[in-house]
């Protein structure tokens, strides 16, 4: 059997005791005073994500599945445990597993043009760095908008312009923390059909997707992982196989929606 692309072993975060937290190779062992409470909030969590899977997590608001993700990213360290990309130790960030973060993270200084060309920096050619940002823009539906700066774009064309600059840096991990959450419905639906379209064409890409949204996770996902009321532990985990596109009304996804709600605590889906 192929060897795992993520292996998370024995994972435990408890916050305000023996934390520790690393943001771009920089470690302390001491809590931050934002970090009080010694509360446990991911308790023995094991996975095994394998290359080029599209992998959901789904759980109750504040069981970890932020604290998981940042974990993976290596931005923060578990208390206890260990996280294994391609067999090496998560130490740190590194430039392509890239975060998709819920709240966006564009730089508001910089045009919507700039913004996707810092992921192409390895392009030494300015004009190339352009066209290419401009074909990244192009990918998710955004021509035409890379002279705005960011607090000319709807929240829709936000996220949108964000997901073309995680694509340019080529990513061979995918983080992404509820990135279509604060926007409308249809938005939504239009960037979960680009996502699927996006996954299919980057099928060497792993995709680690946080999200709320049951039928989001249930169109898009090989995979979902649920995890239990912290101190959060895997509850349990489904594999997807029905081709794309899905059409959720089948017997199969509707059953597997209402197994979800199940294990979300929700009896009666409306
Ligand atoms: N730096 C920190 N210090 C102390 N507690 C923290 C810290 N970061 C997160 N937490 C706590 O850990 C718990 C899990 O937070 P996390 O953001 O991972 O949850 P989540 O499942 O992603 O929530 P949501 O779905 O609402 O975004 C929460 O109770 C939160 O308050």
């Amino acid at each position: 059997m192929s060897k795992s692309k993520i292996k998370i072993d024995r994972v435990t975060v408890e916050y305000g005791n023996n934390v520790k937290r690393s943001w771009f190779g920089l470690r302390k062992t001491q809590p931050s005073p934002c970090e009080v409470g010694g509360r446990v909030v991911l308790k023995d969590i094991s996975l095994e994500i394998q290359h080029g899977e599209f992998v959901s997590i789904l759980g109750h608001s504040g069981c970890g599945k932020s604290t998981l993700l940042k974990i993976i990213a290596g931005f923060s360290t578990p208390s206890t445990g260990k996280v294994w990309i391609d067999g090496e130790e998560v130490v740190g960030p590194r430039p392509d597993h890239v975060f998709v973060f819920q709240e966006g993270a564009l730089f508001p200084w910089l045009t919507i043009g700039e913004n996707v060309a810092m992921a192409l920096r390895s392009v030494k050619d300015a004009r190339e760095r352009q066209s290419k940002a401009q074909e990244y823009l192009a990918l998710v539906a955004l021509e035409g908008v890379e002279n705005y700066y960011p607090y000319m774009l709807s929240g829709g064309m936000k996220q949108r312009a964000e997901i073309a600059r995680a694509l340019a840096a080529q990513p061979d991990i995918l983080l992404m923390d509820e990135p279509f959450s604060g926007l409308d419905h249809l938005t939504r639906l239009h960037l979960r059909e680009e996502m699927l379209y996006l996954h299919i064409m980057l099928k060497d890409t792993t995709i680690l997707f946080v999200t709320h949204d049951i039928d989001e996770a249930l169109q898009l996902s090989n995979r979902l992982i649920i995890l239990s009321e912290p101190p959060a532990q895997v509850k349990c985990v489904r594999s997807i196989k029905v081709p794309h596109p899905r059409n959720l009304a089948s017997e199969d996804l509707s059953d597997l929606r209402a197994n979800i709600y199940h294990h979300l605590g929700v009896h009666t889906a409306i």
